[in-house]
């Protein structure tokens, strides 16, 4: 842990290699600030040495003249910087941003069941603007600063070493209390980092279900939780604001100290004839300027702080692995797609098992009714058969080919899955149909909806097929939604396909006429039906009864039906009688 403390900073050097170029422009353009800021009192001190020595008036005039040139280009210096270092830090940051999301988007679902989206908005884009900073002025600032440093000083001991002596005193004594004290705010500052991504969370968990908020009248228990979390957030950030001003304060007392010295020994000087009033000005001005520098570089401790905490963060989920390893597999036999398990077993934590030893056989084309009581493994057959978890032991083969051994890619382009839950995103219907891949033709979307009975909605929209839809699925209905999400899998036109309660939020009628469609789209393709109404599996042509995560039958659907002992004839009984009741 220690090492990995250390290596830390480094580790964010790759992300600055790509805009290396421009962080040595900047550099440069920074330095030139420097000298412009080291000059100009120069240029005063002279302007007062010659007034006070009554010199001519043209030579005033050209030392003011300048000054202002001086002023100007140090302005034009500033702004360039600014915005070169905004540039620079966009860029990079971007890059790591984009790495944090790629790998996030690639982890499995057990760690994802444990993050809310909130959290993860919060390490991928709040963690990572943190360090934007770090990326953009940190090392430039601090080189400008010391150099800034050194040419006062440098000065200094050149034209009057009692004052510089008292001058380097300060500026060592505040840098070393700053480096001591660097990093006592990483920690606090890990911990606010946590506390904003936790209140990012419960908002927007809130705010997804505000259905079920609002009408179960739990907006009260709501606020309560968000004043609690707002509070935890307070306190955490309180304590590591504090902890990261603290070399900002010691230097302030040390500074105020150092100016006190600095005019008593000018003024004492002047008095005596050692200097003249534009030397003691200069004094003056560059003791004040001594502060900058040293601000900055206090002000970039603080900034280094919460970079290394939102670096610890983002470091943290970047060397998490998923379970779900990759094969390199790309080729499965065409068409319809088999489907073994072999003695699978899987649970989502340790201790529990969901599903035990499943062994069945589907072969290309046929079509598996999957039914069983709630809560006993079904989805979970289809989450392992789509690589969101690996099983615990046994083996699963599509055309014959283990899945582990496949590229995710490869897999996805031929295994579909439509589930209960669409999600909609942010673009045209088209868009969302497509899943924004633009190798499927309009032509192809309307033959698609026109057989699942979309069309006539389609032609309703003011845009068709361009219409923009919301994102979170809130402008379709809980039924047009299901029949979305058929599209959208039907059109990658799948090998093997599960429809996990295709009907279940439709009406008689347009149940009937999807029905019809979907019995067209199987046709060239394996299929499980998971379905608790068993109107649904009228056309499969095997039947699986689970229970508890076990096989309790699996069969032809008509044998199973036909011999009333089975569980399955005993289903159907009971599912005529609730229908006639
Ligand atoms: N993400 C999860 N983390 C932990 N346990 C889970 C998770 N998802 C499901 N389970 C548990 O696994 C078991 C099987 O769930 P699964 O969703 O596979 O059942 P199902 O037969 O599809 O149920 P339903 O008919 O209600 O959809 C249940 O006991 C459930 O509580």
């Amino acid at each position: 842990m220690s090492q990995s403390k250390q290596l830390s900073i480094f580790w964010l050097f790759r992300y600055l290699r790509p805009v290396k170029g421009r962080l040595a422009v900047l550099l440069v353009m920074l330095l030139s600030a420097t000298a412009l800021q080291l000059l100009q009192p120069r240029i005063i001190k002279q302007f007062i040495d010659t007034a006070a020595a009554q010199g001519v008036v043209s030579g005033l005039l050209a030392l003011a003249g300048l000054y202002l040139v001086a002023a100007a280009c140090n302005q034009l210096l500033t702004v360039a910087v600014s915005y070169l270092g905004n540039d620079v830090a966009w860029r990079s940051t971007n890059r790591l941003r984009a790495d944090l999301l790629q790998h996030c988007l690639r982890l499995d679902m057990r760690f994802h069941n444990q993050k809310t989206p909130g959290e993860m908005i919060e390490r991928v884009d709040g963690d990572v603007t943190n360090m934007s900073n770090f990326f953009s002025m940190f090392i430039v600032q601090i080189i400008g600063s010391f150099v800034l440093l050194a040419g006062i000083l440098g000065y200094m001991f050149v034209s009057n070493w009692p004052i510089a002596v008292v001058m380097l005193l300060f500026t060592g004594i505040s840098i070393s209390a700053m480096v001591y004290v660097r990093d006592l705010g990483v920690n606090a500052t890990q911990a606010e980092r946590q506390a904003k991504a936790a209140l990012l969370g419960l908002i927007e968990e809130r705010i997804s279900g505000i259905e079920d908020v609002q009408s179960n009248g739990g907006v009260p228990y709501v606020m309560n939780r968000f004043h609690r979390s707002m509070r935890n957030l307070f306190l955490t950030g309180r304590k590591a604001w504090m902890l990261r001003v603290v070399p900002w304060n010691a230097t302030v007392v040390l500074f105020t100290a150092a100016v006190t010295v600095v005019l008593m020994l000018g003024v004492y000087m002047y008095m005596k004839g050692q200097v003249t009033l534009g030397t003691l000005f200069l004094f003056y001005q560059y003791t004040q300027m001594l502060n900058d520098p040293i601000e900055q570089i206090g002000n970039q401790v603080q900034e280094f702080q919460k970079a290394k905490s939102g670096m610890r963060r983002s470091r943290e989920i970047l060397s998490m692995q998923s379970e779900v390893m990759e094969g390199t597999g790309d080729t499965l036999p065409d068409g319809a797609l088999g489907l073994q398990f072999e003695q699978v077993s899987f649970g989502y934590n340790k201790d529990s098992r969901v599903l035990h030893d499943i062994s069945f056989n589907l072969k290309p084309g046929e079509r598996l009714g999957l039914v069983g009581r709630t809560g006993s493994g079904k989805t979970s057959i289809s989450r392992l058969l789509l690589r969101l978890y690996n099983a615990d032991s046994g083996v699963i083969r599509v055309g014959g080919v283990d899945i582990r051994t496949l590229r995710l890619e490869a897999l996805y382009r031929r295994v579909g899955m439509v589930t209960q839950d669409v999600q909609l995103f942010d673009g045209t219907l088209r868009d969302n149909l497509t899943l924004f891949d633009p190798r499927i033709s309009d032509q192809d979307i309307l033959a698609t909806t026109g057989k699942l009975g979309l069309q006539s909605w389609i032609d309703e929209l003011p845009e068709g097929l361009n219409t923009h839809l919301a994102s979170g699925g809130s402008s379709l209905s809980a039924g047009e939604a299901q029949l979305f999400a058929l599209t959208r899998v039907f059109l990658t036109k799948p090998s093997l396909v599960i429809l996990d309660e295709p009907s279940s939020r439709l009406d008689a009628a347009t149940e009937a006429t999807l029905q019809g469609a979907v019995d067209q789209l199987l046709e060239q393709c394996t299929a499980i039906v998971i379905a608790h109404r068993l109107s649904t599996l009228e056309k499969v042509d095997k039947i699986m009864v689970l229970g508890q995560g076990r096989i309790v039958e699996f069969g032809d659907r008509e044998a199973l039906a036909q011999n009333p002992s089975t569980h399955f004839a005993q289903l159907l009984r009971t599912d005529r009688q609730e229908e006639l009741a």
